[in-house]
């Protein structure tokens, strides 16, 4: 391993934080989205609008650099190391979010996933490496090695929603991506957003069709929650058809959305694990494109 050299220059920790508090921003205000939260409706979310979003990703905002420093600080140690202190922060950053939200959970999977992002910054840029998707990726990977074994696999009596689904699906959710590197992220939804970007789409129908591709393959346990395995596939099936129908490329394609939204609302379901690998997804995307971190 190369010597710890300095503490994370300010201005990274400032504009990657900035970075990743946009990318929640730039995901609730994307519209109209299929029975997620958005400028038109609620979706199918009864107990939560756009302005809990926005107050939401403001209280988890300061909890960003927070989260680069301590991958910076821990950078000498082995990356299994990381996580029990990184969890600590996490759940302050949740109670912090609940908190803002009158106790709604917004922004869980979100906090869970750009919390290991930016830890995993600060430990790259620590140890002089490139700040790369891919990088990025292999480092919370490492961080959350044993991950799903430990908690999902073992006999847990006070179970989350995302334990009950392991146990009753196999669906490994949050933790089964991010020990695996966000793999539906790095191989699939960020090279499809590349390639649109590319092509010259217009970036929020670029976002919203990589939307449609990770509900396409994703397991998402928000949808198994609420929907059972039929909901899941019901929700895939019908993501799939809108991309082999051509996908969102054009003003009017927003229409096939329009009226997907309106048959999650009446099926009660809403892909909040989607959103929140939507979310990666813009912020490694900018991350990859950002000077200031020499990657280009
Ligand atoms: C792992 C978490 C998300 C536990 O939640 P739970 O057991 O309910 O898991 P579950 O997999 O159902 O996911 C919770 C949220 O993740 C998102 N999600 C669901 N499916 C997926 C998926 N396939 N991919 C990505 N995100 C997903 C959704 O937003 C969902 O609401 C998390 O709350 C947790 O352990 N927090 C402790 C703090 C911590 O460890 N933080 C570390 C980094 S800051
Ligand atoms: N725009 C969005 N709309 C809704 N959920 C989102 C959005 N963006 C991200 N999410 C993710 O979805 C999750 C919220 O989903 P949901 O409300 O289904 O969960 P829950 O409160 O645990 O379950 P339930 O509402 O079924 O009781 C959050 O953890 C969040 O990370």
């Amino acid at each position: 391993m190369k010597p710890i050299i300095s503490t994370p220059d300010p201005r990274v920790v400032e504009q990657v934080s900035w970075l990743a508090w946009r990318a929640m921003v730039a995901e609730v205000n994307l519209s109209p989205k299929p029975g997620l939260v958005d400028r038109v409706n609620s979706g199918a979310h009864r107990d939560m609008a756009l302005t809990d979003f926005y107050h939401s990703a403001d209280a988890i905002r300061p909890w960003l650099p927070r989260f680069i420093r301590y991958g910076a600080s821990l950078a000498g140690l082995s990356a299994q190391e990381v996580l029990p202190g990184l969890r600590a922060m996490g759940l302050g950053c949740e109670a912090d979010m609940f908190r803002a939200t009158a106790g709604v959970n917004t922004h869980k999977g979100s906090i869970f996933s750009l919390g290991l992002l930016c830890a995993a910054v600060g430990r790259l840029r620590e140890r002089q490496q490139s700040v790369t998707p891919e990088a990025l990726c292999a480092t919370v990977s490492a961080f959350c090695q044993g991950l799903t074994a430990r908690e999902l696999q073992r006999n847990n009596p006070k179970q989350t929603a995302g334990q009950r689904l392991y146990q009753q699906l196999g669906l490994t959710g949050a933790r089964g991506e991010a020990e695996a590197g966000y793999p539906l992220v790095i191989n699939l939804a960020l090279p499809h957003y590349q390639t649109l970007r590319a092509e010259g789409i217009d970036p929020e129908l670029a976002l919203l069709d990589t939307l449609l591709l990770l509900m396409a393959h994703n397991g998402d346990t928000n949808v198994a929650s609420r929907g059972g395995v039929q909901g899941l596939n019901w929700l895939q099936r019908q993501a799939k058809t809108l991309l082999a129908q051509g996908g969102i490329r054009r003003p009017a394609d927003l229409f096939q959305l329009h009226a997907f939204d309106q048959r999650c609302i009446a099926r009660n379901l809403s892909p909040g694990g989607s959103a929140d690998l939507l979310i990666v997804t813009h912020f490694l995307h900018e991350v990859s494109a950002a000077p200031y971190l020499g990657n280009l």
